[in-house]
């Protein structure tokens, strides 16, 4: 399958700072990636990189084989931890300015006939994500879990291929955060999305995920941290896919590899 995202001997650095260092990869379109590490191992730094919103210091991003445009374009959406959505902007109003900014960039604003299309799509966004009951509704009367449903529909109602998740989860309660598992694997295989997934939780990653990427440093000076980057020091592909119809989101065993073990052998590995 060829790659729909490459990134070839990437490094980001700040100053003297190596953040990533030899990242060197290929994202299969229609794959669902989980990026797993300690905090501080560049995974945030990573997303960016695909967002367009960081630039290599070295190497290159390759989307369909050209460089990466460096502005968000349609291509890609993404979905933060908090504050995606407008909170001045009721559901309705926050899924439609994608579409309005994108098709009125002046004035922001459609009228007439488009404004109609706009709404009936941005309806239809809420609908999928369950939210079709809530489109007057503003940010601060949701629930978090609703919020979240309401960052995911903004970013697809672009329709972008690739989906970007920063600790999309993270700040759920563990039975919206199983709602938003179901909904997430939905939307990935009924749209044909490629999703890249930030998580702390090494369990939703192997859950939900066609393949989980560890990122750790690989060397470390003790007199100078800053001295090397992180890089991906596991790649584990798995089985699930996004054509399998029995592939439910039901919990699924730990990895054959525990997480721990997994990212302190790959220290080990490189001494
Ligand atoms: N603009 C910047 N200038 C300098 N250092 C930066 C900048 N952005 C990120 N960093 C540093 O890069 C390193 C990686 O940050 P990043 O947010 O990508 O890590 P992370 O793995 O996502 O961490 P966490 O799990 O805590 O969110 C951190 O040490 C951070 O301080």
């Amino acid at each position: 399958m060829s790659a729909l995202l490459s990134l070839h001997d990437v490094w980001v650095e700040y100053g003297d700072k190596i953040v990533l260092e030899r990242v060197s990869l290929d994202i299969a379109a229609r794959s669902f990636v989980s990026v797993v590490g300690p905090s501080g191992a560049g995974k945030s730094t990573f997303l960016r990189l695909i967002l367009g919103q960081e630039a290599p210091t070295r190497g290159e991003v390759l989307l369909d084989g050209k460089p990466l445009r460096r502005e968000c374009d349609a291509d890609r959406g993404v979905v933060f931890q908090r504050y995606s959505v407008f909170p001045h902007l009721t559901a309705l109003q926050n899924v439609m300015f994608g579409r309005e900014c994108e098709q009125a960039p002046v004035t922001g604003r459609l009228f007439g006939s488009r404004r109609r299309a706009a709404i009936a799509e941005a309806e239809a966004m809420l609908e999928a994500v369950g939210l079709e009951h809530s489109r007057h509704v503003y940010p601060a009367q949701m629930s978090g879990g609703m919020q979240q449903r309401l960052a995911i529909a903004q970013a697809l109602i672009k329709h972008p291929r690739i989906l970007l998740l920063d600790e999309p989860f993270g700040a759920l309660d563990p039975g919206i955060r199983l709602d938003m598992h179901a909904l997430v694997t939905r939307l990935w295989r009924e749209r044909g999305l490629t999703i890249v997934m930030v998580t702390h939780d090494i369990r939703e990653a192997f859950k939900l995920s066609t393949r989980v990427l560890a990122f750790d440093k690989r060397r470390h000076d003790p007199h100078a941290p800053h001295r090397f980057g992180s890089t991906a020091t596991y790649d584990v592909p798995l089985d699930r896919k996004a054509d399998d119809a029995a592939g439910t989101v039901a919990d699924q065993p730990g990895p054959a590899i525990a997480p721990a073990t997994a990212l302190s052998l790959s220290n080990e590995e490189a001494e």
